[in-house]
């Protein structure tokens, strides 16, 4: 067990919370989402308040010690591979902090189904995820991945792949498209502490996503990516 993961099990029991994760109501704050078409059925919705502050306060307590990223998931999923490696499976039950996240994005997103979960940390300004896409065959052609962000914030931007096939973005209806001033095959999200992001359509086929590095110095930052590996 890596040290992230022993540090999650010492933390199973969360610190004591105004707001019980029986008695936060995610889809409250889901109301408030904004939600970005990008064009050719790729979709980006951005809660930037998702987790109340006290909930914020004892998530970020549980997860905030580790330095290294970790892979849990239910079991008997095939294995998946990123970053060049395919991570050890952890149990969903060894860490209920993770489990009551993932039940409150489950009742937030009616219909959505995740069994798994990447965690990072970003120690500080110098740590980033270069440009890739979570395209991997086994989370299916269309995957949705919900993104629960705590401690520091940072940008996240979004740029469309250089594609052959489908046509330039300025043939697709302009109503349809994200209403921005800026190149509309580049966008940038904040995500603030407690903050949800959801990726879905063909977001992972069309665009590529990353936390680039920053000059200025940073704090902690705990990054959660809920998936669905297809069995
Ligand atoms: O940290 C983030 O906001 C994104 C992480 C990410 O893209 C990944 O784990 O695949
Ligand atoms: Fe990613």
């Amino acid at each position: 067990m890596n040290s992230l993961m022993r540090k999650l099990t010492a933390n199973a029991d969360p610190a004591p919370s105004t707001s019980s994760p029986s008695e936060f109501d995610p889809t409250e704050s889901v109301r408030k989402e904004k939600s970005f078409d990008l064009g050719y059925g790729s979709e980006v919705f951005h809660v930037p308040r998702f987790f109340p502050a006290e909930r914020e306060r004892a998530c970020l307590r549980v997860v905030v010690v580790p330095r290294d990223s970790c892979y849990v998931a239910a079991e008997g999923l095939p294995a998946i591979s990123y970053n060049g490696h395919s991570p050890r499976a952890y149990s969903w039950d060894d860490f209920p902090p993770l489990k009551d996240i993932l039940d409150a994005v489950h009742k937030a997103l009616p219909g959505s189904r995740f069994n798994s979960l990447v965690l990072n940390r970003y120690d500080g300004n110098n740590d980033y995820v270069s440009w890739h896409s979570d395209d991997e065959v086994l989370y299916g052609p269309t995957p949705e991945i919900a993104s629960v962000t705590f401690g520091c914030e940072r940008e996240f931007l979004l740029k469309k792949k250089p594609s052959k096939m489908s046509p330039a973005s300025g043939d697709e209806p302009k109503s349809k498209r994200l209403r921005k001033s800026h190149d509309p095959d580049q966008h940038s999200f904040v995500l603030k502490h407690g903050s949800l992001l959801v990726m879905k359509g063909y977001t992972q086929r069309d665009w590529l996503h990353s936390v680039p590095k920053r000059a200025k110095p940073m704090s902690i930052r705990i990054n959660l990516t809920f998936r669905c590996v297809l069995r």
